[in-house]
């Protein structure tokens, strides 16, 4: 499933205990990603992810088990972090969203992947997602996604994956006191020191404006950054999302057909 990347990674397995073995160089690398962050999402990062940062209090020098975390998140929300080998499949990640079970991806990433790696892992599943689960749109949101994608046909659920992605995943929200006047909140851009900062402050990508059946009609890659970033005025709007018949936009969405990718593949970088 996840084999169309380039980087071949290994998943791991838990033990009957449910924990992961992590040698000592994937701690090291979890502490050297965790150090090169954290001063960044200080300083581009939304509020509400920083809030969410400190509530969760993640370790510093160490991979978290996903129980440990699950313990802060359980008592914050009912959500849990459940490990999975790598990305899993729409049906899957709806389901357990739907049960607020968030899935992890549960290797951590290389030396040369460093500052972007081409399929989640666990540093972008726990710090680039946890800290925004803890906020209440957020996890209403995505608790809302996961329980329409069960509750629809599979033809339904690409289109529906593209709201989270341009949401939870890789979304702008609008922030007055920044220059430009949106500030990064996606976890995607959380999780990677290089997509942070584009994200942020690059004049490659194009920030368009949330609407709803422009996102369900721009189709996306996963493993490249990304050429179009959409900017929600506000946490509310999540709910004016989730408020909205989007069975019917999604019938719409399919009638207009999905936007010209091909300037996503020349910009590829
Ligand atoms: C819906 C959307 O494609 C989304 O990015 C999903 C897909 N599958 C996933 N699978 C894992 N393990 N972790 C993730 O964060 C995701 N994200
Ligand atoms: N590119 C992200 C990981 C990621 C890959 C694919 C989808 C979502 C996130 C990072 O470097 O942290
Ligand atoms: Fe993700």
């Amino acid at each position: 499933m996840s084999r169309y990347t380039s980087n071949q990674y290994q998943a791991k397995q838990a033990n009957a205990y449910g924990l992961i073995h992590y040698t000592d160089n994937e701690h090291r690398m979890w502490s050297e990603l965790y150090q090169a962050q954290i001063s960044l999402v200080h300083r581009h990062m939304v509020n509400e992810y920083i809030e969410g940062l400190h509530h969760i209090d993640l370790p510093s020098h160490r991979i978290p088990q996903c129980s440990e975390v699950s313990e802060k998140l359980q008592k914050l929300n009912g959500w849990q972090v459940e490990p999975v080998p790598a990305l899993i499949a729409y049906d899957r990640f709806f389901n357990m969203l739907a049960n607020k079970r968030f899935p992890a991806a549960s290797f951590i990433r290389r030396q040369e992947d460093f500052a972007y790696v081409k399929e989640p892992d666990i540093f972008h599943e726990i710090f680039g997602h946890i800290p925004l689960l803890t906020h209440p749109q957020v996890a209403a949101f995505s608790q809302f996604i996961g329980e329409l994608g069960s509750n629809v046909t599979a033809d339904n659920h690409a289109w529906l994956a593209r709201l989270y992605w341009f949401t939870i995943e890789f979304g702008l929200i609008k922030n007055k006191n920044n220059i430009n006047g949106v500030v990064p909140m996606g976890s995607g851009l959380a999780s990677s020191p290089t997509e942070l900062i584009y994200a942020a402050s690059s004049e490659a990508p194009q920030r368009r404006p949330f609407d709803v059946m422009d996102v369900l009609t721009t189709p996306y890659r996963i493993d490249i950054k990304q050429p179009i970033y959409y900017v929600l005025e506000s946490f509310d709007q999540l709910a004016e999302i989730s408020a909205r018949n989007l069975v019917i936009d999604i019938l719409q969405a399919r009638k207009m057909g999905l936007q010209d990718p091909h300037h996503l593949l020349a910009k590829a970088c």
